[in-house]
């Protein structure tokens, strides 16, 4: 078990598209060391959320860690928008691309850290070769594409053995989880053995927040 606190990461996906400045100010107040970007393209989910300007117009005003979640058809397209604009991390999906391991190359070339996704419905068998070479395993535990939906619990199996994985081979990559995690499921996600928790409706619409933000550092 990963007894270390989770960096958290608020999704922007979740705050008032007409105020990020204060979102982000939200997310330096409540001293998240990550901030997490839903990149939609319309394609390979149906909604379209932000690119590239988004993250360059923040970028200036934060020192934190900008982690880019492209939920895009052909990532490679982008890599190089979002490299410039600031990003720390650029993290793609498994089912976007044939070709994962030239596309994390290139994600380093660019001087920024990689990740690779996982829907739901994906085994870890898909990237199972990856995974000495990656940065990020994103276990996705909701059907990408929306915030606010429930987490679908058989994902923290995926989250238990990656850290298996990681331990007895040394991987140095961060295991993440993205959907659905709240007050209500952040303790089983801790003891799944979670690095990274990304909350949108939970951090940015949350009466609860205190709650949440409490049970996760403790
Ligand atoms: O990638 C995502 C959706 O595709 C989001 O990061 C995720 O759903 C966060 O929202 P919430 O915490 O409200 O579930
Ligand atoms: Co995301």
């Amino acid at each position: 078990m990963n007894t270390n606190m989770p960096i958290l990461a608020p999704s922007l996906l979740s705050a008032n598209f007409a105020h990020f400045q204060e979102a982000l100010t939200l997310v330096h107040q409540h001293q998240a060391p990550w901030l997490h970007f839903d990149v939609m393209d319309g394609q390979f989910v149906p909604a379209i959320t932000f690119g590239s300007q988004v993250v360059a117009s923040l970028r200036d005003k934060s020192e934190t860690f900008f982690d880019v979640h492209l939920m895009t058809n052909t990532p490679e397209r982008h890599f190089a928008a979002f490299a410039q604009a600031g990003a720390n991390n650029i993290t793609f999906h498994i089912e976007a691309t044939h070709h994962a391991h030239a596309l994390v190359q290139q994600i380093h070339t660019l001087g920024v850290k990689a990740g690779i996704a996982l829907n739901p419905a994906t085994p870890l068998s898909a990237i199972v070769e990856l995974l000495p070479f990656v940065d990020l395993v994103l276990v996705m535990s909701v059907n990408p594409g929306a915030g606010g939906q429930s987490m679908i619990p058989s994902m923290l199996q995926k989250v238990k053995r990656l850290q298996q994985m990681k331990s007895h081979y040394n991987y140095p990559y961060h295991i993440q989880i993205d959907g659905g995690i709240n007050e209500s499921t952040i303790f089983a996600v801790k003891n799944a053995g979670i690095d990274v928790v990304v909350a949108g409706s939970a951090f940015f619409a949350n009466p609860k927040l205190d709650l949440f933000l409490q049970r996760l550092r403790s």
